[in-house]
């Protein structure tokens, strides 16, 4: 529970927001100040300005500037809140106006990421997108900025860099980026690694706040932070997670997305990114309980085709049906979307299913071999086990028999040897099997 004092402490705020006419401004702006709250900040007032288009020197027009400039003095509010991104001048004209911060739905994801990130990828990427935001709106603006110490929207390289000037800022981009380049070689050794392994890699994605990393949790025994935050997780953990049957597959936690995701952020988180763009296999978890769950669906959709993922083989999961009252809405959301699965990664209902679909998928990458090998190949019956799984060996005088399921790109460096079944039929737990 959040104690007084630390309410006190807490940063005051006003929401401001340009309602254009388009559909799910409400929501938009409601998740607005989800992240506002999720950056620690405290929402003292939100302001609607209607127009169908915004005006080029203060966005909502200069009257209605002037009003909130009256109740930033009056409430003495240390930021205003912008649910769309400002162009420099905005920003210069309306912090000039309020006296106190200005901040964009941008800035304040970049704020967001700027606290929660904790391995040094995290930070150089959230620092490079911070730099390459900051670089066109270098201005005089930032001087009064510099004064703050520190806040929302003021972490990372906001206090230190403001006042230093573009070439010096660009020198450090460029710097940030090859070390980026660095971790992104560790991260491709590291991935390598696994590539070589047998076994492929799934990665959950979803909307933050989704559940991914509750499911995560739950599947592979971790302790991955979880909150009702927006973007708790940022860095990507990853674990190998066996099924009872023998097989295995790595599980990857990511960063959640978001609608309006800021292109620079998605630049600089590339690297980490690159989990979901190698992975095998997308989890995609929506929470079904969320009334705008299908347009989370198209914005991770957005993003997915941004990192060139969007065509990857994919379950669809709504996650927290103990959330729903209706088992109608669960049946109409299977209906709409053929193959998804529901679950509560908080209950554990569902999973099994989940997980069985899992093990489908990796059958279809697999085939099941038997082979007799010579005796003197026992390094190929040592292969067969490395790379096979639910292996059965039978020592014979005139060869050794071995069956069992072999993953698709290692059958070929099986095939010298006398394959006597191939993909038609399996044993599993002792019991035959046709195989489609
Ligand atoms: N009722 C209910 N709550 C859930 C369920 N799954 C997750 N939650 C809650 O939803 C919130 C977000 O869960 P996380 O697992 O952190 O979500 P995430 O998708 O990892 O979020 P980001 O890391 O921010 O992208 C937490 O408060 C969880 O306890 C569920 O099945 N039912
Ligand atoms: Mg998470």
């Amino acid at each position: 529970m959040i104690s007084l004092v630390e309410e006190e402490k807490k940063e005051t705020g006003i929401l401001v927001g340009l309602d254009k006419g388009e559909k799910n401004f409400e929501e938009a702006f409601e998740e607005l100040e989800e992240l506002a709250i999720s950056a620690g900040g405290l929402i003292i007032d939100r302001i609607v300005q209607r127009l169908s288009s915004p005006t080029a020197p203060f966005y909502i027009g200069k009257g209605k500037a002037k009003e909130i400039a009256e109740i930033c003095k009056e409430k003495k509010v240390s930021f205003v809140l912008f649910n769309d991104d400002l162009s420099p001048i905005q920003c210069r004209n309306l912090s000039s106006l309020f006296g106190c911060k200005v901040l964009d739905r941008t800035q304040l994801i970049l704020d967001i990421f700027a606290q929660r990130a904790k391995t040094r990828e995290g930070k150089l990427q959230i620092e490079l997108a911070q730099l390459l935001y900051l670089l066109p709106r270098l201005t005089r603006l930032w001087t009064h900025l510099s004064r703050q110490t520190g806040g929302i929207g003021t972490r990372g390289p906001g206090e230190t860099q403001l006042e230093v000037d573009r070439r010096r800022i660009q020198e450090k981009i460029h710097r940030l980026k090859k070390e980026l380049e660095e971790v992104k070689k560790t991260r491709y050794i590291q991935r390598s690694s696994r590539q070589k392994s047998p076994w492929p890699t799934a990665c959950l994605v979803g909307y933050t706040n989704a559940g991914k990393s509750t499911l995560f949790n739950l599947l592979t025994n971790s302790k991955v932070l979880v909150e009702n935050k927006l973007f708790a997780t940022l860095d990507p953990t990853i674990r190998l997670f066996e099924f009872s049957g023998g097989q295995k597959i790595f599980l990857s936690d990511t960063v959640g997305f978001i609608q309006k995701l800021p292109f620079h952020l998605v630049e600089s988180f590339k690297a980490t990114l690159e989990e979901v763009k190698e992975a095998d296999l997308l989890i995609h978890l929506v929470d079904i309980s969320h009334p705008l769950s299908e347009n989370q669906i198209e914005e991770v959709n957005k993003v997915l085709e941004q990192l060139g993922a969007l065509d990857k083989p994919t379950i669809l999961v709504w996650n927290k049906i103990d959330l729903v009252k209706s088992n109608g809405l669960i049946k109409r959301r299977i209906q709409e979307y053929p193959g998804s699965v529901p679950i509560s990664a908080a209950t554990g209902v569902g999973c099994e299913k989940l997980l069985l679909k899992i093990e489908q998928w990796l059958k279809t990458k697999r085939r099941y071999l038997s082979l007799k090998v010579p005796v003197d190949r026992m390094d190929m019956v040592a292969k067969f086990h490395r790379v096979g799984f639910g292996v059965e060996t039978d020592y014979q005088p005139e060869g050794i028999l071995v069956n069992g399921w072999i993953p698709l790109s290692f059958v070929s460096s099986f095939e010298p040897f006398n394959v006597l079944s191939n993909g038609h039929e399996g044993h599993e737990n002792g019991n035959v099997r046709r195989i489609q």
